[in-house]
């Protein structure tokens, strides 16, 4: 069998990959396959291929191939590309074009991979493995370029994007001027998108000053004029601006795109990042506009998270694709802090129906606490910033001498002010990320969610539990939107955190909702059943049996 037929069928990359690390720069044709490695390929080939036809179709899962460079520091390039597809939940193949050996300080050395050896890359990736949408990194020479074009005539695939990487974040240049020509006139002339940062279309457009958002318009035109479906240019270096600023121009409409700006040093590979993601949202089946927006709120959301981890010593550190770094550190430091079981009986304080009742809220946070509530939260909507504190520093001695935690709704400044255990924040509070820096990593964080896509960016943004409701209607909360069992079964089932059902919940229903019996719920958060009542502490009590006995707990 020849060398083309045997890397054109399926299950041969895995053999042929086996080979990579000597080849790589080397290999010319057949020279590191002897005669019967490839007759005991061949073999593979025909079996593995019956078994594909026995098992039937099987699962087809969204492919992004990277034709890009590899970063040893591993925060941009391929390494970058393969954590952020990872991190959206989308399979990576890779295209080497070239090696470099860099780290937060800058690029030391740069090696590229013969074409032919790119173009054999391409075809064993290419011919087997049903590549949805192809990303495009460093190109570092003309023949690379030519390569890929003519690969992508070859073996078609449903999109293209072309991140124009010339620069790196150091200021190293990563691909001269002369592959410029070639660029714009092979690879933008099928690129779906093209996401240059201000550098790079200015570049792209022989030198065209960009200075301000109307500059980023007219390159946004006059590169569309190029032949790309679409145009992202990137505003990150844009001066004395607060937020990060793109143009995205679809050839009709023109949309400003804005991020808030994190100051981080943590920023080298946000550039392939946020294009990997662009790739890995179209190959899951998003329109351009909605993968260029989930892109730019990924890229966001794991600034922000990593905005102060250290790694390296130089000026351009590495982001955490996966937000899971530093997660780690704290849940290993905040065990102490936040048992998820402390969700149990969640009391939820109220002032009208404290006033109502002549109840302090010292007084209703003991008693519930007496009664048996395993965690309190605050929540004081008609009250001044000034008796909030007062009140808060007394439930709070209160619940420290029972070990009970004691977070504050909505108010992260009065929470820091009297050090509380945390806060509860809903959708429309401070972001829980904000909240997180703020708070730092040892206070417990709860947010609201209706949703599995609120629950996982409350897990994305550093939260430690989930308030998911109206399970039932209730009078507390105007106009409170009921997701039923069903929905907190749904949103139980998609989070990675620990939920707590809330919502017209008491001694009637408390049951019910522990009955959905799925391990991420771990208790039931309760207002008027526990504080609209004239004795909070049996209220509280009974409702505690209730939940023991859902649950079959032996105290
Ligand atoms: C445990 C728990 N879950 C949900 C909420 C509701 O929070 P939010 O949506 O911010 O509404 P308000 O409570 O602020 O009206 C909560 N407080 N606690
Ligand atoms: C504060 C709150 N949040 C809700 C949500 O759905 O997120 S429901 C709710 C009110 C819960 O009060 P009760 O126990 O009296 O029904
Ligand atoms: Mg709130």
């Amino acid at each position: 069998m020849a060398y083309a037929q045997v890397l054109s069928s399926p299950y041969a990359y895995a053999s042929f990959n086996r080979v990579m690390p000597q080849g790589f720069r080397r290999s010319k044709g057949l020279s590191y396959f002897s005669v019967n490695s490839i007759i005991n390929q061949d073999k593979q080939i025909h079996i593995c291929m019956e078994m594909q036809r026995e098992n039937g179709s099987g699962i087809k899962v969204p492919h992004v191939l990277t034709v890009a460079g590899s970063d040893s520091g591993a925060g941009a390039g391929i390494q970058a590309d393969i954590k952020a597809c990872a991190a959206r939940g989308v399979y990576c193949s890779t295209v080497v074009t070239a090696v470099t050996a860099q780290n937060t300080v800058g690029v030391q050395g740069v090696d590229i991979v013969p074409e032919d050896f790119v173009a054999k890359q391409l075809k064993s990736v290419l011919a087997d493995m049903q590549v949805d949408v192809v990303k495009t990194g460093m190109l570092p020479s003309i023949g690379i370029v030519k390569v890929l074009h003519q690969s992508l005539k070859e073996f078609p695939v449903r999109g293209l994007v072309v991140d124009p990487v010339m620069v790196s974040t150091s200021g190293d240049v990563l691909a001269g001027p002369s592959v410029l020509t070639v660029f714009r006139e092979q690879l933008l002339p099928v690129a779906d998108i093209v996401t240059p940062n201000l550098k790079e279309a200015s570049a792209l457009l022989g030198g065209l000053k960009l200075e301000t958002i109307s500059d980023m318009h007219a390159a946004a035109k006059l590169l569309h004029d190029m032949g790309p479906r679409n145009v992202l240019v990137k505003g990150g270096d844009l001066p004395d601006s607060l937020d990060a600023i793109d143009i995205f121009f679809d050839g009709e409409n023109i949309f400003e795109l804005r991020s808030s700006r994190i100051k981080t040093r943590n920023t080298h590979g946000t550039g392939c990042s946020l294009a990997s993601c662009i790739a890995a949202e179209l190959a899951k089946g998003s329109s351009m506009l909605q993968a260029v927006k989930a892109a730019k709120r990924y890229i966001e959301a794991a600034l922000g998270y990593s905005r102060d981890i250290v790694i390296g010593n130089g000026p351009q550190g590495p982001f955490d694709h996966l937000l899971r770094l530093k997660r780690n550190i704290h849940n290993s430091s905040r065990q102490k802090g936040f048992d998820p079981s402390d969700l149990f009986l969640y009391a939820v304080t109220d002032s009208r129906m404290n006033k109502k009742w002549g109840h302090s809220i010292a007084d209703a946070v003991k008693a519930a606490i007496e009664g048996g509530a395993t965690i309190v939260q605050l929540r004081e909507k008609d009250i001044e910033t000034r008796d909030f504190l007062e009140a808060a520093k007394s439930c709070l001695k209160i619940c420290r001498s029972h070990g009970v935690p004691l977070l504050i709704n909505d108010r992260v400044d009065v929470a820091l002010a009297c050090d509380a255990d945390g806060v509860h924040v809903g959708q429309s509070d401070m972001p829980a990320h904000i909240a997180r820096t703020l708070l730092g990593p040892e206070k417990i964080i709860g947010v609201s969610c209706k949703t599995p896509e609120q629950a996982e960016q409350a897990w994305f943004d550093g939260a430690d539990y989930i308030g998911c409701g109206g399970v039932y209607p209730t009078n507390t909360k105007e106009n409170n939107v009921t997701v039923g069992l069903d929905g907190l079964k749904t949103v139980c089932l998609a989070s990675k955190l620990p939920v707590v059902a809330i919502g017209g919940i008491g001694l009637s229903n408390a049951h019910a909702v522990m009955e959905i019996n799925v391990p991420q719920l771990k208790g039931v958060a309760v207002v008027s059943a526990l504080f609209d009542r004239q004795c909070v502490s049996t209220e509280t009590r009974k409702l505690h049996s209730v939940l023991i006995e859902a649950t079959s707990i032996v105290k």
